[in-house]
């Protein structure tokens, strides 16, 4: 029986799970969240022994001031929690990398020189590099014998032509500093892309689909026929949606008005549009739970953030509705995409006129952690939350890979 341990470290949070592949599922899985934001929360399930038994849950509040200390935080887990990983023969341990450049068009196996080339590209993903960088050194340390396989978020986005992928800038910023569009949370989109086919019970070859992965970062992706043709995340997971810390796209002069009118660098300026930036700084909160809260209490700032995101959300739900030319569904997925039904209205009010539609009674009384159709029935053009699970699929691509 094989298992394999997934780390995927967001950049707020450490997702892990462990996983019997024979069944495919998890043996125990968790999260820490608010990573680097003072209290961190861990929390570490074990599913029930038999069908239907209830499953045990463990939480913990410490500080982890980083993903090194998350990590620690997780082994400490099982070892009070359960399983014992000393018990447990790995197959593999599976990373999900943020940034694979060029030159990674699927998982690979981990040594140093590819550790190195993660290092090397962390300056395109300063928030998430580093992050899943540390698991991968954490997990060596703690699993020498285990081989480690890296899967990357820009991998599933190899496929985008020319046209989408290319920014219109001098041929050596293409060429030897290698400046296009990445694109990012390709694990995510793929696996959600695939479900989406499979519950329209259409061949993923036949279907077209317009993903928004929204968490504390946030991309949406045109997939056309099971390809990614389109992508809202470019050279860095900076461009595109507004996100919990990060603005999205603005003005590519920003960076040098604010050095010749504010005397700022190009490294605060960078810093600010990826940390404090976005929803944050509009509403001085980045957890759409509490931005919500705020909105409740009559928050302006709270109110205005949550405008310019529904907008920028329309916005590219009506772009990429020009680069499909057909859509056969629009999907929700992660933090805020499976768990904010006032966020999902948004995203969709005013479109009635392409086909988009929501049914407030089925995307207000939506059961967590399931896929659903939130559209009304007979919709022309079905609307769904599909909860994404990177953990599962990088899990599936860490052993094809060994077993290729
Ligand atoms: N019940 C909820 N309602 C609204 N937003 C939520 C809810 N639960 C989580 N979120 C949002 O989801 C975000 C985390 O999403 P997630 O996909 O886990 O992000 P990441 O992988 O980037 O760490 C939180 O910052 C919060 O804004
Ligand atoms: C690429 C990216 O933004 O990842 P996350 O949403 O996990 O921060
Ligand atoms: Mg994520």
């Amino acid at each position: 029986m094989s298992h394999v341990l997934v780390l995927n470290s967001g950049s707020s949070s450490i997702k892990y799970q462990l996983l019997d592949m024979g069944k495919g599922a998890p043996v125990a899985s968790g999260v820490v969240e608010r990573i680097g934001e003072g209290q961190s929360v861990l929390t570490h399930k074990v599913p029930g022994d038999a069908p239907g038994a209830p499953a045990r849950k463990h939480e913990r509040r410490e500080a982890c001031p980083d993903h090194e200390a998350g990590l620690k935080a997780v082994l400490d887990a099982f070892t009070t929690a359960g399983p014992d990983l000393d018990g447990i023969e790995l197959a593999a341990v599976g990373h999900r990398v943020v940034h694979g450049g060029a030159r990674f068009g699927g998982a690979v196996l981990v040594d140093d020189e590819v550790e190195h080339a993660i290092e090397e590209l962390a300056p395109l993903a300063p928030l998430h590099n580093p992050a899943n960088l540390a698991g991968i050194q954490g997990a060596r340390k703690a699993f020498p014998n285990v081989p480690q396989v890296a899967v990357f978020d820009t991998a599933f986005h190899q496929t985008l032509p020319p046209a989408a992928y290319t920014y219109a800038v001098p041929a050596p910023w293409r060429t030897e500093h290698k400046v296009r569009r990445y694109g990012f949370h390709g694990t995510s989109h793929a696996y959600v892309s695939r479900r989406a086919a499979a519950i329209l019970g259409q061949d993923p070859a036949d279907t077209n689909v317009i993903v928004l992965h929204l968490g504390n970062g946030a991309s949406a992706t045109a997939i056309e026929g099971g390809r990614s043709v389109e992508t809202s995340m470019g050279l860095t997971p900076l461009e595109g949606l507004v996100m919990g810390t990060r603005s999205g796209d603005v003005d590519p002069s920003l960076h040098a008005y604010l050095a010749r009118n504010g005397g700022m660098s190009a490294a605060e300026v960078d810093t600010a549009l990826n940390k404090q930036s976005g929803v944050l700084a509009l509403a001085g909160a980045n957890d759409m739970r509490e931005v919500w809260r705020m909105v409740d209490e009559g928050d302006e700032g709270a109110r205005l953030a949550v405008d310019v995101y529904c907008h920028r959300l329309r916005k590219y739900i009506g772009a990429y509705y020009a680069v499909l030319g057909r859509v056969d569904a629009l999907v929700f997925t992660a933090g805020v995409g499976e768990n904010d039904e006032r966020v999902r209205a948004g995203a969709v009010t005013g479109l009635d006129r392409l086909g988009l539609r929501i049914d407030p009674a089925k995307n207000e009384s939506l059961e967590r952690g399931t896929d659903q159709v939130i559209s009304p029935d007979g919709a022309e053009i079905p609307v769904m939350v599909i909860p994404t699970n990177e953990e599962l699929e990088i899990a599936v691509q860490s052993l094809d890979l060994l077993n290729r």
